[in-house]
């Protein structure tokens, strides 16, 4: 499992957002040393497979798998254990899914012995804002829906928890120092939203108490994306 980052660009993981494998290796070659992890995704994986992993990891930087698990347990399981073969050092499940089917998704985990991935359980998407959580019958709010979710992950054996930076403050309070936030809706100042609703800077998710930043199209969206993950670097001190 990686270590908790001790420098700015540790902390940065970047979102390979594409289906194409040649556009991600190169994106990952572009950005080698200017970001802690490399992150690949749905629209990725499903295009490319395991090779997509394989080929990005041999470039050197650790990879976050984030296949989003949400299953009955022993069907996340399953694909927990197929994706220890890969040696993801991140892999995601949605804490929705319960706490047997985390408790599952971290004992096949374990499997992997001393290299296995850190089991990182998602709470509410970043791209939902309270309206959107209210239509899907979750009342409360997104803070209150994330710390549930959370509580109930760490308590099932998830090892981070991946959250919007608007609760990175509130769950730091709530879990305290020892829990890795992970924190996706990141978006440098004037940057486009885009899809993504709860946001903040990277300094201020920084502030709030952010272990990782999970940055896509800031990065690979730019002209330059080493420059532009090194400002982002650069930003956080
Ligand atoms: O699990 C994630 O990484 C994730 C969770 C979440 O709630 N929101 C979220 O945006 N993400 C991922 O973080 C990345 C954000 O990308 P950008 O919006 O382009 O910076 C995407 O790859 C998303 O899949």
């Amino acid at each position: 499992m990686p270590a908790r980052p001790s420098s700015p660009a540790a902390r940065l993981i970047v979102a390979l957002d594409t289906a194409d494998l040649a556009r991600a290796t190169a994106l990952a070659r572009a950005l080698a040393g200017e970001v802690g992890l490399v992150k690949v995704g749905l629209e990725l994986f499903v295009a490319e497979g395991p090779r997509a992993v394989a080929e990005i990891a041999a470039l050197g930087a650790p990879v976050f798998l984030d296949l989003k698990l949400h299953d009955i347990p022993n069907t996340v399981a399953g694909a927990v254990r197929s994706a220890n073969a890969l040696g993801a050092a991140m892999l995601t499940v949605h804490a929705a899914g319960g706490a047997e089917m985390i408790s599952a998704a971290r004992s096949a985990a374990e499997a992997a012995g001393a290299a296995r991935p850190m089991i990182l359980a998602v709470t509410v998407l970043t791209s939902l804002g309270a309206a959107d959580l209210a239509a899907t019958g979750v009342a409360g709010g997104p803070v209150q829906q994330v710390l549930r979710l959370a509580r109930l992950a760490v308590e099932s054996g998830a090892d981070g928890i991946v959250c919007s930076p608007r609760e990175v403050a509130p769950l730091r309070d709530a879990l305290g120092p020892g829990v890795p936030l992970i924190v996706p809706g990141i978006r440098p100042a004037g940057a486009d939203a885009g899809d993504q609703k709860r946001v903040m800077t990277p300094a201020e998710a920084l502030a709030a108490g952010a272990d990782w930043l999970v940055i896509g199209r800031p990065i690979t969206g730019a002209a330059d994306p080493a420059a532009a993950a090194r400002a982002i670097a650069a930003s956080l001190g």
